[in-house]
């Protein structure tokens, strides 16, 4: 089995959840685009939805396959997102930002009723923080800001953490997200308590968002090569 069949398997489960009319936040990243690709068919069938993309390579993806797009300043609520994530635990809490598009991602899974996460199933994990937490802060004083989120994640329980700033690939130039801003990812092997993290890193000057996006997702979807498992969740 490939990763791709199994993110494929748990974007395919995701139109399920999709109705005619629908008001649908857009995901960002690979298994994402897999379900905008799969929407898309179900549009040239005469499915009518409209997309709210979560990054402008969604955007791109959404318009190129012929799904209408409503830019969010047009939109009161969202009816249902699909997004992918880096990490999942079993309470359905996520990591994600690993593409960049966590503060977009975010805005839109909080408008909306229901947020489905897809993945391939090696995104299921017991405790949060093997894979760098990404953190999206403002250009200004970044440096500055980074010694804090350092100072967040120790005071909260985690061990040693690296800040680290993401650059663009063989360039040495900071990445710049869609809204213009820095991502810093911050390796934590675990996070021993999200929530206390997630409220110490809010609360930095400086910090725009972060990926941990907890008590969101209501429904997980992990695929594999048979399919698809789907896992409910109620707050
Ligand atoms: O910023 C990017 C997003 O949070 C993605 O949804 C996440 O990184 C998962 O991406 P992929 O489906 O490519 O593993």
């Amino acid at each position: 089995m490939s990763d791709e069949d199994a993110k494929r398997n748990a974007a395919a489960a995701a139109l399920d959840y999709v109705e005619d009319g629908m008001t649908l936040g857009l995901g960002t990243g690979s298994t994402a685009a897999f379900f905008v690709e799969f929407l898309a068919e179900e549009v040239a069938d005469g499915l009518v939805v409209r997309g709210v993309p979560t990054s402008e390579s969604t955007r791109r993806l959404a318009e190129t396959h012929g799904i209408p797009i409503l830019p969010i300043e047009q939109v009161e609520r969202i009816d249902l997102t699909v997004d992918g994530a880096d990490e999942i635990d079993p309470g359905a809490n996520l990591i994600k930002g690993g593409g960049a598009a966590l503060l977009r991602e975010k805005i839109v899974a909080n408008a909306s009723d229901h947020m489905v996460v897809i993945a391939d199933a090696s995104k299921a994990v017991e405790q949060l923080g093997a894979f760098p937490l990404p953190v999206e802060v403002t250009p200004f004083g970044f440096t500055i800001t980074a010694k804090k989120v350092y100072d967040a994640l120790c005071a909260t329980g985690i061990t040693r953490p690296k800040v680290k700033l993401r650059e663009l690939p063989s360039k040495g130039t900071p990445l710049v997200t869609d809204g213009g801003n820095y991502i810093l990812d911050c390796s934590c092997q675990v996070i021993p308590d999200p929530r206390a993290t997630a409220v110490a890193l809010s609360v930095i000057p400086g910090v725009v968002e972060h990926g941990l996006f907890l008590n969101m997702a209501r429904t997980v979807i992990l695929g594999d090569s048979e399919g698809a498992e789907l896992l409910e969740f109620e707050y």
